[in-house]
C-alpha cells in the first residue's frame, strides 16, 4: 500500500477532527482505530485512566516515552495549562512526522516538545537540553524491554523527585514482567495496578502507577 497506517490515521484526523479541538482529534483517532484499522494508541478506556492520573498529579513537568502518532500527547496536554513543560521522545522518524501534524491539528504544537531519538540516549541529556531538573509525571509507552532500564536511568540521572509519578502502559499486553517486579519490590516506589483492556479490544491489559518515594536504599526481598 502507498500510505502507512500512521499516515492513514493522520488522514482520518484531517478529515474528521476540528482544527484546534483536541477532543475531536482524540475522537477521530478512536473512531478510526475502532472501525477502520487497529493502531497502538493508548485508546479511550486506558486513556480515561491516564486522564485521571494526570489530573490528580497536576504536573508542571511531563516526559512521555513513545509518541507514536501523538494521541497520548494530545490527551495529556489538553488537560494541562500552557506553562506546563511537556517533552515527548520518539525514535521512529515516520511516527514523529505524523505525530507533529496530529499535535498541530489539535492546536497544541506550542505546548509540546517532540524530540526524535532513543530514550536511553536522550534521558541523560534532558537536564542540559531543557533545563529540567525533575519530572513530576512520566508516561512509559515506548517498548516493554526499555521500561526497566529507562526507569533505572531516570533514577540514576536524578530526574525523579519525591512524589514523581511514573505511569506505564501495556504492563500485561505485550507485558513488562521484569519492570513490574522491580517497581513492586523496590522500597523507592509505591506501585498500584489499574486493570483495563488492550486498546480497542477485550484483551486484558492495564497501567502501572509507580510513585517515587525518594532516594532510599535497600530492596524489599
Ligand atoms: O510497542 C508498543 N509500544 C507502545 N504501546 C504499545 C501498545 O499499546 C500495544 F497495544 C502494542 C501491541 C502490539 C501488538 C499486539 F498484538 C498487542 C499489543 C504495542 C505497543
Ligand atoms: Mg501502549
Amino acid at each position: 500500500t502507498r500510505t502507512s497506517r500512521p499516515q492513514r490515521l493522520l488522514q482520518a484526523v484531517c478529515i474528521n477532527a476540528v482544527r484546534g479541538n483536541p477532543d475531536s482529534v482524540i475522537a477521530a483517532i478512536d473512531h478510526f482505530c475502532q472501525n477502520q484499522e487497529w493502531a497502538m494508541n493508548v485508546g479511550d478506556e486506558k486513556g480515561a485512566i491516564l486522564d485521571s492520573v494526570v489530573m490528580e498529579t497536576s504536573p508542571s513537568t511531563v516526559l512521555e516515552l513513545g509518541t507514536y502518532c501523538g494521541y497520548s500527547a494530545v490527551r495529556i496536554m489538553r488537560l494541562l495549562p500552557p506553562a506546563t513543560r511537556f517533552i515527548t521522545l520518539e525514535m521512529n522518524p515516520d511516527y514523529a512526522a505524523v505525530a507533529r501534524q496530529v499535535i498541530q491539528h489539535a492546536g497544541l504544537q506550542d505546548k509540546v516538545c517532540l524530540v526524535e531519538g532513543k530514550s536511553a540516549d536522550l534521558i541523560p541529556k534532558m537536564a542540559d537540553m531543557f533545563g529540567i531538573r525533575t519530572f513530576d509525571f512520566v508516561f512509559f509507552d515506548h517498548w516493554k524491554d526499555c521500561y526497566l532500564p529507562d526507569i533505572r536511568l531516570l533514577e540514576d540521572c536524578g530526574l525523579l523527585d519525591q512524589g514523581s509519578v511514573v505511569l506505564a502502559d501495556n504492563v500485561l499486553c505485550p507485558g513488562a514482567p521484569e519492570y513490574l517486579d522491580y517497581v513492586r519490590s523496590s522500597l523507592r516506589f509505591s506501585s498500584r495496578f489499574y486493570r483495563s483492556h488492550l486498546e480497542y479490544t477485550r484483551v486484558l491489559d492495564g497501567l502501572e502507577r509507580s510513585e517515587y518515594l525518594g532516594h532510599r536504599d535497600a530492596q524489599r526481598d
